[in-house]
């Protein structure tokens, strides 16, 4: 691997875009792949109002789905939001090299096995985004608050390439926490986001605090929190009990928030309820722990989508 890596961005949205630009000023060479913001950022890059300053960057190449890449990655870094009839094997495939290393930073529980399986020889990193970045124009972003990711190798390990990647995101700015077990991290993480981001929705794209705040809604959050918790547990990734206070009170200190499935469901895009309920949902299931919550919740919103 070169001492300039090649970073390639299919998915250069809000997440796509930021990290690339923290790793564009890391010293790395980054490109992106892109499909309605290709002649805004071929004309004037991805401008960044952000909270770490100015953040705003040209890449080094720009590409459409179906051009063919003058360079082979060494990194593909996948961004894309998960949602079903979306083939992310198929979107990151013509981008390829035999050693380049493919990075999800995507939101979900088991969305890294569509890859791995499709991909069983090249190197696999999963990282989770704790951060509040949108999209709010055409190669435009906002950015925030936050920015910390947690890294590792699926399903395990944490190699010299993550050792690399993460090397240069902290040199752009930015906190990198090193996992061997990146899955139980996501199940830290659903902890938060399957009770979160699903009501937000449910409430019509309400903010953590009037979640909390509704009769009953601290409470509601509360057991589908301690029933994520105890799939994590039957997975084989058993959780501090203490977690669930610790969420509802950093949640609280954080003031209301809107997360990512709330912006997507009021800007009528997409929402990734199956990455990260139905994944959630499905494992239960698998493991005959029950949900009674979490089904009720995504039931409800599988009645709304229709
Ligand atoms: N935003 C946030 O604060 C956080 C987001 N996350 C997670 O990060 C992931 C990415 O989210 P986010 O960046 O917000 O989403 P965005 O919608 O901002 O970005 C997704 C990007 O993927 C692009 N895309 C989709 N399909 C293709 C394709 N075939 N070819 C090229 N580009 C494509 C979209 O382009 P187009 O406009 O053409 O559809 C869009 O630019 C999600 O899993 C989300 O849950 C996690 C934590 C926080
Ligand atoms: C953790 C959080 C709230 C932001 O990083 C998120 O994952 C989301 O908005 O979906």
């Amino acid at each position: 691997m070169s001492d300039q890596p090649h970073v390639l961005i299919v998915g250069a949205g809000a997440i796509g875009s930021f990290y690339g630009a923290i790793l564009k000023r890391a010293g790395c060479r980054v490109s992106v792949v892109l499909r309605s913001d290709y002649d805004a950022v071929k004309g004037h890059g991805f401008r960044f109002e952000s909270v770490l300053g100015e953040l705003s960057w040209m890449p080094d190449h720009i590409y459409r789905d179906d051009d063919v890449p003058q360079e082979t990655p060494d990194y593909v870094l996948l961004c894309v939001k998960v949602l079903p009839g979306v083939d992310r094997a198929a979107l990151v495939r013509p981008w390829l090299g035999d050693e380049t290393v493919i990075v999800l930073i995507e939101n979900g529980l088991d969305i890294e096995r569509e890859l791995a399986v499709a991909f069983p020889t090249h190197a696999l990193i999963s990282c989770l985004a704790f951060i509040a970045v949108s999209r709010i124009g055409p190669g435009q972003i906002h950015h925030q608050a936050y920015g910390q990711l947690v890294m590792g190798n699926f399903p395990t390990g944490f190699d010299a390439h993550c050792q690399q990647l993460a090397g240069r995101l902290r040199d752009g700015g930015i906190e990198v926490n090193e996992t061997e077990a990146v899955v139980g991290e996501r199940w830290r993480k659903c902890v938060w986001n399957a009770p979160f981001n699903p009501l937000s929705v449910l409430a019509d794209g309400a903010d953590t605090l009037t979640i909390l705040n509704a009769p009953g809604g601290e409470a509601l959050v509360r057991a589908m929190m301690q029933e994520v918790m105890a799939v994590a547990k039957a997975d084989g990734y058993p959780l501090p009990a203490e977690l669930v206070d610790k969420n509802i009170a950093g949640t609280r200190a954080m003031g209301a928030y809107k997360n990512s499935m709330a912006l997507d469901y009021l800007h009528g895009r997409p929402i990734e309820l199956d990455a990260i309920l139905g994944n959630a949902v499905a494992i239960a299931e698998r493991l005959a722990v029950p949900v009674p919550h979490l089904n009720t919740v995504l039931t409800a919103l599988r009645i709304r989508q229709q």
